[in-house]
């Protein structure tokens, strides 16, 4: 791809996964034709044929979905004091049911007064953490089988994959995009949930408090969606490559877009436009201003005789 625009013959077309603020996308070649009509994209790119799976998850982008979970905590504990097993222990935050419900992606409860303002503390217990996560989805697969979740038809994962935006950025932050293992993963990230506000600011005395606050939600709510949400195991973690850029360009679906833009413009140069060699653009240009010459001559000429023969009749 660097040099020339086409799809090279025998490479692995590599999958994506995409966690924005708002939506999650997974994208791959699968080894079984897409049963799904919804689901299967077919394009052409760069005089190639691509059948591939493709599926957005709106709401279950990081922002979100960290809403969704502090909503659901919210509906759960029936008063304004929320307790987050996802927040370091000790952590505590003030925010109104308005801000709160701000977004289609959290349905306010009819109860709800906006002006209340809520109380956040975290608790910082890893296993609590787990289970709230697990419960924003629905992971039965229903008739769809097989299936991602919230019932929707998914192959199994195949070939590798770059993981890019919020699943590089929730990972990176805890030293985790460098090829660790599942188990290495798991253990890190149970850890971090499993500290205090206090730990947590010597641990990482940079970051900012948001970071602070969310290094275990969006680590925890990464995995999950991986793992339980995309069907990646401990054979398959391995194809996972987390990345920000790739060449130097950041990957994202700009990018993606910006190709299948470019896709339209030809990857040859028009043979039937072609440049004229500069000493035969000299010559055809001083020909053309002799002509203009001699045509405005001959003008004047003419209009000169004709004016000269009136005076004459007269
Ligand atoms: O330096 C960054 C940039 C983004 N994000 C998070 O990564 C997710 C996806 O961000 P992006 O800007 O890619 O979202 P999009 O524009 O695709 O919705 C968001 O939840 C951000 O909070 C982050 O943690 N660090």
């Amino acid at each position: 791809m660097e040099e020339k625009w086409e799809h090279p013959q025998d490479t692995e077309v590599l999958g994506a996964l995409d966690l924005g603020g708002a939506s999650t996308q997974i994208t791959f070649q699968p080894g079984v034709p897409v049963e799904d009509r919804n689901t299967s994209v077919f394009f052409r790119l760069y005089g190639t044929n691509y059948s591939l799976y493709s599926h957005s998850y709106l709401c279950y982008g990081q922002s979100q979905a960290l809403k969704m979970l502090l909503a659901a905590l919210h509906q759960a504990s029936s008063s304004a004091q929320i307790s987050h097993p996802c927040y370091p222990q000790g952590y505590q935050e003030n925010l109104t049911v308005a801000e709160l419900y701000d977004s289609p992606c959290v349905r306010a409860p009819s109860s709800a007064s906006p002006g209340l303002v809520l109380r956040v503390t975290g608790t910082g217990d890893p296993a609590a953490c787990g289970t709230a996560v697990q419960r924003l989805f629905n992971f039965s697969c229903g008739a769809q089988w097989p299936c991602g979740f919230n019932g929707v038809y998914q192959p199994p994962v195949r070939g590798q994959f770059l993981a890019f935006s919020g699943f590089y950025h929730s990972l990176h932050f805890l030293n985790l995009t460098g090829g660790q293992s599942l188990s290495l993963v798991n253990a890190t990230i149970w850890q971090i949930c499993n500290s205090s506000w206090e730990q947590v600011q010597e641990l990482f005395p940079t970051a900012s408090r948001t970071q602070l606050r969310d290094a275990c939600t969006a680590s925890s709510y990464t995995l999950t969606l991986l793992l339980q949400g995309y069907k990646f195991n401990y054979t398959t973690w391995p194809n996972i490559h987390f990345v920000q850029q790739v060449a130097n360009v950041d990957v994202g679906w700009t990018l993606g877009c910006m190709l299948n833009l470019t896709n339209i413009i030809p990857s040859e140069p028009l043979t039937a436009v072609t440049e004229l060699p500069r000493n035969i653009w000299i010559a055809a240009t001083v020909l053309l201003a002799i002509m203009l010459i001699l045509s405005f001559c001959l003008l004047t000429a003419m209009c000169y005789q004709r004016n000269s023969s009136g005076y004459e009749q007269l």
